[in-house]
């Protein structure tokens, strides 16, 4: 079983004892600071295929103990990437009610409030995510900063589902809406490179594509996030509030990240 978690014993230092990749290379996250920056010109904008699921389709949203994920519908995909790659799963990174600082990625050393990240697999050379998520080229995450702004509707699509799955293994269903409604604005502004699963087992599998504009939700929707959800089975006699389910950023050296934008 999964026996890891981002506190106490069996935290982010001890996960290379039980899944090595985790002390190996290419580790993700990674600080994104200007000498290691370089501007590419052929990083184009993003095209997604098939986000627009309609409201008679439904994902599974499910809490499996480290995050909150929503299964996504195998007919949307990514166009633009060196492979085409198919959704998988969505899910956040959040920090906790007195410290609203949980993103993965950092900009300039800096966290943001949480970090939502949509799963996908190289559909062109693998049968599913199973057969890709411990290949060089297997996955693509597509990450999107959140901070606290305005209420946002698009969000609140998820959110309004947390007190059903507050517990580990619980689910419920989400009518379909346009996924791409998450991500930000400007879909040509971005950050690229090569890294891994962050959590374990942490493979060197993910081309990264963390985009530069945030995406703003409320105060009290950060507050939903942060407060809804357990590690903990329902029934377990010592529950353990889901808080802080970030890695550290990790060492990035001799390597650079790839921006599609002149700063
Ligand atoms: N930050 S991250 O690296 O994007 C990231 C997570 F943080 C995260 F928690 C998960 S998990 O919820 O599946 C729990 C731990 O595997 C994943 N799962 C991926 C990779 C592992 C296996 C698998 C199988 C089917 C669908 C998705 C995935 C994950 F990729
Ligand atoms: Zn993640």
């Amino acid at each position: 079983g999964s026996k890891w978690s981002y506190i106490g014993p069996d935290g982010e230092k001890a996960w290379p004892k039980k899944y090595p990749f985790c002390g190996g290379v290419f580790q993700s996250p990674i600080d994104f600071h200007k000498d290691i920056l370089q501007y590419d010109s052929n990083l184009l904008p993003l095209e997604f295929i098939g986000y627009n699921v309609p409201s008679t389709d439904q994902f599974t949203l499910t809490n499996n103990g480290h995050s909150v994920k929503m299964y996504l519908s195998p007919t949307m995909y990514i166009r633009n990437l060196p492979f085409e790659y198919t959704a998988s799963q969505l899910h956040l990174h959040w920090g906790n009610r007195n410290k609203s600082e949980g993103s993965e990625h950092t900009i300039g050393g800096k966290h943001f409030a949480a970090e939502l990240h949509i799963v996908h697999y190289n559909s062109e050379k693998y049968p599913d995510i199973t057969a890709a998520m411990d290949k060089a080229d297997g996955l693509a995450v597509l990450a999107i900063l959140l901070e606290i702004g305005p209420f946002n509707p698009t969000y609140e699509k998820i959110f309004r589902h947390f007190r059903n799955v507050k517990y580990k293994d619980q689910m419920a269903q989400v009518p379909g809406f346009n996924i791409q409604e998450l991500l930000p604005d400007r879909l040509d502004e971005y950050y690229r490179y090569e890294g891994s699963l962050t959590t374990p087992p942490c493979y060197p599998s993910v081309l990264w594509t963390v985009f530069r504009h945030p995406v703003k939700i409320s105060q009290e929707q950060l507050r939903a996030l942060e407060t809804a959800m357990y590690c903990t089975e329902s029934d377990d006699p010592e529950p353990l509030e889901m808080v802080d389910n970030f890695r550290h950023v990790q060492k990035f050296d001799e390597r650079l990240v790839f921006i599609s934008f002149h700063e």
